[in-house]
């Protein structure tokens, strides 16, 4: 399987830059050696759905409802997402799960709810700088895995220390070898299927890091944030697979 290499474009992108960019992305890919994945923001997921159309860029969400359709004003359905071309959802992102309060189990309903609608969940795991100092990184994530996969999960996960995320700090490649590595052991517990399933490491994935930590043990890609933004960064990401 070909690593996979995932843009979570956030909360950025207006129309004319987000067109750039993905037309960018989509110009600058020649013979990459891993899948590609844009993630922007709701608001521009059909057009940039469009703007790749053909080229094997995938495009997804960022976060969906539970339901496909309703009285939930302001709330995407992972239907709506699929609609506008996503193949795609990121669930449970620490920025979710700490601006809006998402605990592991709404994590998991939202996953049955992509699941569901067709779409591949990307589920985000990672401890906070104190969980690793207490070294409580693997009981953090360990729980996380449980409460925020259903029982009959296929997708992917994202390994995502939020100490890590955009701001430039990175674990030692041994640390992020030994999460994934956790991780794998997690899901091979839960489920057979863990086996074959994708684990991303995010967190200040740079051009100037990517080759190493995609040459780790069981990365199977990286989430990547602020460097999604910018084509020459992310394309020399995708290029170090
Ligand atoms: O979803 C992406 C991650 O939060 C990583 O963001 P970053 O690459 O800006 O650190």
């Amino acid at each position: 399987m070909r690593p996979l290499i995932a843009g979570n474009w956030k909360m950025n992108g207006l129309t004319e830059p987000s067109a750039a960019l993905a037309l960018a992305i989509r110009h600058g890919l020649a013979d990459a050696g891993a899948e590609v994945l844009l993630c922007p923001p709701a608001t521009q997921l059909a057009a940039v759905s469009a703007l790749v159309e053909g080229s094997g860029i995938a495009t997804g969400g960022q976060d969906c409802h539970t339901r496909d359709s309703g009285a939930h004003t302001g709330d995407i359905s992972p239907v709506m997402l699929a609609d506008a071309g996503a193949r795609y959802v990121i669930l449970g992102h620490s920025e979710r799960r700490q601006d809006h309060g998402e605990t592991s189990a709404i994590v998991a309903a939202k996953v049955s709810a992509a699941m569901k609608a067709g779409l591949i969940p990307i589920v985000c795991v990672g401890e906070t700088e104190s969980d690793r100092s207490a070294g409580e990184q693997e009981t953090v994530v360990g729980s996380q895995i449980t409460e925020s996969l259903p029982s009959d999960f296929t997708g992917i996960i994202a390994y995502e220390p939020i100490w890590a995320i955009g701001t430039g700090k990175v674990p030692t490649s041994a640390d992020i070898a030994a999460m994934h590595a956790f991780i794998r052991g997690e899901l091979i517990r839960d489920q057979a299927e863990g086996v074959g399933f994708r684990i991303l490491y995010g967190g200040s994935v740079k051009p100037g890091n990517a080759a190493e930590i995609l040459g780790l043990p069981d990365v199977g890609g990286a989430l990547v944030g602020g460097a999604s933004l910018i084509a020459e960064d992310f394309l020399a990401i995708i290029r170090a697979v």
